[in-house]
């Protein structure tokens, strides 16, 4: 038998149609709803007199315009018809909804996950750039655009072209301080924001299978700002551990038959990749962007770099228009970058793990005066764990704000922005101009490294941090 490797083996069992020369047909396991991409949806299948085809397969919770502070109370009107609609049309098609007063409410991308829907082998779609981090656990998971969803919501089905598969080998351990999201945004300042383009990556390598499951995540939601369909990483131990008795999952015997058959699932020894990558991580530095997109980073030890020094004159330019953005001179050490805002939260970083390691960095301190810091749990479900743990308090006693979950200052699309010109250490994924607000300059950091700054009012490298006694309640 020919050898495969885990994209082609989960590919080969959802194609149900293939015609020469034409996109594959494949069917889709689970579809994922929030309310920015799907009125349109639901309106054309209005308009056309059908029904959701599964309605047991889809899944939607209202996340990018929730407020985080008074959530009922939506005050911007396209908001509050995107919300409105979605509870409409879920209660119209029979579509299970994660409604604002649900515990399970959240971004879209953590709610998943933690309910067990996110399955090994499963393709999982979503209107939605980041639901690449479902591949974390295995699963073969990517964004479609709008008539895409109606699509999936009619047929069940998608056409798609199958990409190239490229591994991301990950040599070494990270070292202490150093986190999945350093990792990821080091692979995407080195390789690009395009480099993964046309491809499904695996990552694979020491450092990965040293991963949990959340920091897992953490990586695979960023593979889209490195230009992947999707990013995946083979289920094991971790994955199996993660997922036993969760709602959505499998319970009992069947649990240990799905497990057998997950566990078919990895890449076969000596089959190929397109493309094959590697990356140190015993290496890597915290790391800190400070430009207008998420490959332009760097170490938290480095400078802001001069653009004279890159190779092209087209990233030449680009990096003067960025700095010129960022408000940032060449040659100044990213220590001494002041920030106005801290915003610790997102599907790249809105997960309890993430909380943790931000209390723990931020239990005994102070938020420097000069800094707004917020943190904004993933869901309901990360809001009541953390407060079991007292997170809240660490975070309340340090000055940071506790809210309530959503995309919050991840996107401007709901009250949580900056006001032009702040400076943002943030544990989101995307740095463009105007991103978390019009004027707004992002820097993309891990949750420790925000923290860190939040505290010291400037970008600090954590690995220097001194850590006070920090108990769980
Ligand atoms: C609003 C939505 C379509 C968008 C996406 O697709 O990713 C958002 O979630 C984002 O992170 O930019
Ligand atoms: S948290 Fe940010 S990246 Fe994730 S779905 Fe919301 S807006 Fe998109």
């Amino acid at each position: 038998m020919s050898k495969k490797t885990m994209f082609q083996k989960i590919w080969d069992n959802h194609v149900i149609n293939q015609e020469e020369g034409k996109p594959s047909v494949i069917y889709i396991d689970l579809h994922l709803v929030h309310e920015v991409t799907s009125p349109q949806a639901f309106e054309g299948l209005r308009l056309s007199g059908r029904k959701v085809r599964r309605p047991d397969l889809t899944f939607a919770t209202m996340d990018h315009n929730v407020p985080t502070k008074d959530r009922f109370n939506i005050t911007d009107p396209i908001s509050k018809q995107q919300i409105d609609t979605l509870s409409q049309n879920c209660r119209d098609f029979g579509v299970t909804l994660f409604d604002l007063d649900s515990l399970d409410q959240g971004v879209v991308h953590v709610m998943g996950p933690e309910l067990g829907l996110t399955h090994p082998g499963k393709t999982i779609v979503c209107g939605d750039s980041h639901t690449s981090t479902h591949g974390a656990f295995g699963a073969l998971a990517f964004g479609i655009g709008t008539s895409e969803v109606e699509h999936v919501l009619a047929t069940q089905t998608l056409q798609q072209s199958r990409a190239k598969s490229l591994e991301v080998r990950i040599n070494g351990k990270l070292k202490p301080g150093v986190t999945a999201k350093d990792l990821i945004l080091g692979v995407i300042a080195k390789y690009g924001t395009d480099f993964a383009t046309g491809y499904v990556i695996e990552y694979t390598g020491e450092a990965i299978r040293g991963l949990s499951m959340e920091e897992r995540m953490t990586v695979c939601n960023m593979s889209i700002e490195g230009g992947a369909r999707a990013g995946l990483i083979a289920p094991d131990e971790t994955t199996f551990n993660y997922l036993r008795g969760r709602e959505y999952v499998p319970q009992g015997a069947d649990f240990d038959t799905a497990v057998a058959e997950w566990s078919k699932l990895v890449t076969d020894e000596g089959a190929t990749y397109d493309w094959v990558l590697e990356f140190d991580a015993d290496s890597l530095i915290p790391q800190v962007t400070w430009g207008t997109s998420p490959g332009m980073g760097t170490s938290i030890t480095s400078l802001v770099p001069d653009p004279q020094s890159f190779e092209t004159e087209n990233e030449r330019k680009a990096a003067e228009k960025a700095l010129e953005y960022m408000d940032l001179t060449p040659g100044t050490p990213m220590t001494e970058l002041k920030v106005d805002y801290v915003f610790i939260g997102s599907c790249t970083n809105g997960r309890i793990e993430d909380l943790r390691a931000a209390a723990a960095i931020a239990q005994g301190y102070t938020v420097d005066p000069s800094v707004t810091a917020i943190v904004v749990p993933g869901s309901g479900r990360v809001k009541i764990q953390a407060e079991k743990e007292g997170l809240d308090k660490i975070f309340t006693e340090a000055g940071f704000e506790w809210r309530d979950a959503g995309c919050s200052m991840c996107l401007a699309m709901n009250p949580d922005v900056l006001q032009p010109g702040q400076r943002c250490a943030s544990t989101s994924n995307r740095n463009f101009e105007g991103r978390q607000g019009r004027g707004g300059r992002t820097h993309l950091v891990s949750p420790a490294m925000a923290v860190a700054a939040a505290i010291k009012g400037h970008f600090y490298d954590v690995r220097d941090w001194e850590i006070k006694e920090y108990q769980q309640a």
